[in-house]
């Protein structure tokens, strides 16, 4: 089955502008796919209007929503490379509600290719810009590094939210992570805040999972989400399903912590 389709009218009748997310950390494995499908999903679930950009060239946030590289012609790649429109490119209703603009290992060559083109920071904006107004929200998932990719993402957003893992570490580098924001504020995208942290991979069992959060608590002067999302097996087994986790495992701990995380984030939108 193909997921890509033209879709030339639009949907929505709301004119209201969806809000951005970014989901970033630098940081490999501390959570950000993980929270980008499944809060992309429970926001969905929740009735509202979800796009997930996986703009990570590995691609984990489609493989994990069930898109196999044979089942799109195109990704975020071809977009960024005037290859194809935005609107071709998008795997409409992956789930009710949810579209996904999937990537692959193209996108790897990105931050070579596009090195002489001009605003290359600012070409996902360009295109999310088209888009955004046929979506309540847009989450963007990215790689673990801050690149020209991370770049663009933080360049086409409203907010960043940042996902910490509940470890040792857990800090280490998150200083780097919050001068690019600002850097990117300064130079690139003057309206850019700062969406929150989010605590994952929570243990309650071990003392160290909570010594991390009431240290980051004490020491980072950020907006911290209420929503602690724990260390739970079935967020690990979901993507190999190739399905979020209300779907695999909709009463799990897992499930319910995205879905709190995710009315959490939809009454930010409202104050
Ligand atoms: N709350 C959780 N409970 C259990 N396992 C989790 C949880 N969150 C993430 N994981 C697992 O931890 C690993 C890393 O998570 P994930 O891929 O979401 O991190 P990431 O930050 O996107 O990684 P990368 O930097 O490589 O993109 C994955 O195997 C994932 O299934
Ligand atoms: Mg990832």
């Amino acid at each position: 089955m193909c997921y890509n389709r033209l879709v030339i009218e639009n949907e929505r009748e709301e004119t209201d502008m969806g809000r951005i997310i970014t989901i970033a950390n630098q940081k490999g494995g501390v959570g950000k796919t993980t929270t980008a499908i499944n809060l992309a999903a429970c926001l969905a679930e929740a009735g509202q209007h979800v796009m997930l950009v996986d703009f990570d060239p590995q691609g984990n946030a489609s493989s994990g929503l069930g898109l196999e590289e044979k089942e799109f012609e195109r990704t975020v790649y071809d977009m960024l490379a005037e290859e194809a429109s935005v609107e071709e490119c998008i795997a409409r209703e992956v789930q009710e509600n949810l579209d996904v603009l999937p990537s692959d290992m193209n996108l790897a060559a990105a931050e070579i290719e596009f090195q002489e083109v001009d605003n290359k920071e600012k070409l996902l904006k360009q295109s999310l810009d088209q888009i955004r107004d046929n979506y309540d929200f847009i989450l963007i998932d990215c790689p673990p590094s801050l690149n020209i990719l991370t770049i663009n993402a933080l360049t086409a957003a409203d907010t960043v939210l940042v996902p910490i893992q509940c470890e040792y570490y857990a800090l280490e580098g998150l200083n780097q992570m919050l001068k690019t924001v600002d850097l990117v504020k300064r130079k690139l995208n003057p309206s850019l805040e700062m969406e929150g942290v989010v605590f994952t991979m929570y243990d309650a069992r071990t003392n160290l999972s909570l010594q991390v959060v009431e240290s980051v608590k004490s020491n980072l002067n950020q907006t911290i989400y209420k929503t602690i999302i724990p260390r739970n097996v079935r967020l690990a087994e979901a993507p190999s399903h190739g399905m979020p986790i209300n779907r695999y495992s909709s009463r799990s701990t897992g499930a319910e912590s995205y879905r709190m995380l995710a009315a959490e984030v939809i009454s930010r939108g409202e104050v």
